[in-house]
């Protein structure tokens, strides 16, 4: 089964926020831009500013996809939508008690992403 995905790359001046998933969640151990599974029948991108309210305490004004990206785990089938979130109420924490960052884009490459996630990393340095 295909689990779709939404995922809210969140800009701030020259910086990125990022967040490291738990050990107990799949992929866990890895950082991640923040957001999760879309509810049955719920959009895209109502999931994004709903798990961006759930994991990060921020209510997204402004965001635009960015790729749409399917990537097999092999134990998982994921459709992620990547947004570019550019606008957005609050300052972003890790609501679940997850460790959170903000680094340049360039930082990126020091963090391990999951799979899915390497093109996204390579995709934003280049439109930097
Ligand atoms: N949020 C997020 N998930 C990602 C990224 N890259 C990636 O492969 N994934 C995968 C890992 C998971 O299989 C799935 C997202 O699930 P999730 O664990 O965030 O879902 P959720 O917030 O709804 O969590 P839960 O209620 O099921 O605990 O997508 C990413 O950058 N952000
Ligand atoms: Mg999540």
């Amino acid at each position: 089964m295909l689990i779709k995905v939404a995922a809210g790359i969140i800009l701030r001046d020259d910086k990125v926020f990022i967040s490291l998933r738990k050990s107990n969640q799949h992929q866990g151990g890895l950082w991640e831009f923040p957001g999760g599974k879309c509810e049955p029948s719920e959009s895209a991108s109502s999931a994004l500013l709903r798990e961006l309210k759930e994991e990060c305490d921020i209510f997204v004004t402004d965001y635009v996809l960015f790729k749409k990206i399917s990537h097999d785990y092999g134990d998982k089938q994921v459709e992620l939508s990547f947004y570019k979130v550019t606008e957005f109420q609050g300052d972003p924490i890790g609501k679940e008690g997850q460790e959170v960052r903000w680094v340049t884009i360039s930082d990126l490459l020091s963090y391990e992403f999951p799979e899915a996630n390497k093109m996204i990393v390579t995709e934003l340095m280049n439109t930097q």
